[in-house]
């Protein structure tokens, strides 16, 4: 009820924002998002406040002395280089950790066979009122309830617009099989998910909730089914709110205004959230990496109150390279050295994505090969949610003689092994 009346209080002016938004996108077809201006610059007298993330990170400089002195870190403002340690409070992500007992664990019990065992595409009371202008028109609904059959299981819903990667990040969870089985799949087209789907592992008390997206591509009889779904859904414990790098990437680290609407909405239902940075694969150097989850970051202070808690980072493509600097940001020795609150796997960049990923590889040329990165976090986030107790798990992981899941990456080890592939590469270069 409580919930309710939050939602009616603000579904007009959220109605309103994303039919600005959509209908802003849909007056020139194809045209993208406008850039907006640049952020000013920010003094260091402001970086300085553990409160707010700084507006500008435009490059990140490292400096690793060859006689192994402390290396320093720079990020240059229009007051000169301002040392790293001086932003850590601000640039820092923080996120529940996970030992890599627990993160095997998440994965075992997602390692099973899940089932879709409800598809939604309306919900009661019936829709009369689009709440998506801007969409596609609607074709007849059909309408049923989410029913008793589902009622009283915990359950977490993946909310995001359309194309955020809800369906993929869902497949990367469960195993091919079920994932094949359930009909689970991703697609280049926006719009692709046109119902609630609620899918089930075994027999187990959880419940994740794959939605249909939001903004430019989605139907506005939609976004009625989301807002009711989200303010009335007793059941739902966590909302995870799906934001994809390349869509913070086309503009310029800002969040759409439908996302922005959405995230005003996820704020007024109550329900807690975490924000969920998707495709981290296409982002191209470790400063837009930065600048990405700082965007979600300012955001989530300046709007969610409190509510979400923290930005996991995933790509679920099975394995990525990413084109960060290795050096700098996964280099343990060199993380330990800038500063005590800043070292992994707090820290944005490789050390934080290897450190969640469940393998990490060294190529020949040296360059690093991640396996699934935030997925196990995710998994494990979903099971505390949910209420499921990850130590039970982590019993089974024990006993079992060849755990599925590969041991959790060991940075020290990485780091040699590039050392090694490099040194290789070099000579052999030589010898040529
Ligand atoms: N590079 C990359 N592409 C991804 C990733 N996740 C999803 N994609 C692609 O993004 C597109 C959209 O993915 P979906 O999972 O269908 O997105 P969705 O949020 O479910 O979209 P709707 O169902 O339309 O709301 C597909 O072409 C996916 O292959 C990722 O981690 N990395
Ligand atoms: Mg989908």
């Amino acid at each position: 009820m409580a919930r309710s009346k939050a939602l009616a209080a603000i579904a007009r002016p959220v109605a309103d924002a994303l039919h600005a938004a959509t209908a802003a996108a849909a007056a020139v077809p194809g045209a993208t998002p406008t850039n907006p201006p640049s952020p000013p610059s920010v003094p260091s007298g402001v970086l300085e406040s553990a409160l707010r993330p700084p507006t500008t990170i435009n490059e990140i400089r490292v400096h690793v002395p060859t006689d192994r002195a402390a290396p320093t870190i720079t990020i240059p403002t229009i007051d000169g280089d301002l040392p790293v340690t001086d932003l850590h409070p601000l640039v820092s992500t923080p996120r529940r950790t996970y030992t890599p007992a627990q993160l095997q664990a998440a994965s075992l019990f997602f390692g099973r066979p899940a089932n879709l065992v409800r598809s939604v595409t309306s919900l009661d009371p019936p829709c009369t009122e689009p709440e998506f202008p801007g969409a596609t028109s609607a074709p007849a609904a059909e309408h049923e309830t989410v029913g008793p059959y589902l009622g009283g299981v915990p359950e977490v819903a993946f909310l995001g617009a359309s194309n955020a990667g809800k369906s993929s990040l869902l497949r990367a969870l469960m195993t091919k099989s079920s994932a094949k089985a359930a009909g689970l799949v991703g697609s280049q087209r926006a719009g692709a998910t046109t119902s609630l789907n609620f899918y089930r592992v075994m027999h187990d008390p959880l419940l994740v909730v794959d939605m249909m997206g939001y903004g430019v591509g989605s139907r506005r009889e939609w976004g009625k089914v989301i807002e009711t779904y989200l303010a009335q859904r007793k059941e739902l414990k966590r909302i995870y709110w799906l934001i994809s790098a390349p869509s913070l990437l086309d503009t310029r680290f800002e969040l759409a205004e439908y996302d922005r609407a959405v995230l005003d909405l996820v704020t007024s239902v109550r329900v807690p959230f975490t924000a969920v940075l998707t495709k981290i694969d296409v982002i191209p150097s470790t400063s837009a990496f930065l600048r990405c989850t700082d965007a979600l970051h300012r955001d989530l202070l300046d709007r969610a109150q409190g509510l979400g808690d923290t930005v996991l980072c995933t790509s679920a493509k099975s394995k990525i390279t990413p084109q960060w600097d290795v050096h700098a940001l996964g280099d343990p020795d060199l993380v330990r050295s800038i500063g005590p609150g800043l070292k992994p796997p707090v820290l944005h960049g490789l050390g934080l994505v290897s450190a969640m990923a469940d393998q990490a590889r060294v190529e020949d040329d040296g360059a690093v090969l991640l396996t699934r990165p935030g997925i196990a976090a995710v998994q494990a986030h979903i099971l505390q949610a949910t209420g499921q107790k990850l130590a039970r798990w982590e019993g089974k992981v024990t006993r079992l003689a060849t755990p599925k899941v590969p041991p959790a990456v060991d940075l020290m080890a990485m780091k040699r092994e590039i050392g090694k592939a490099q040194r290789k590469a070099k000579k052999a270069k030589r010898r040529r």
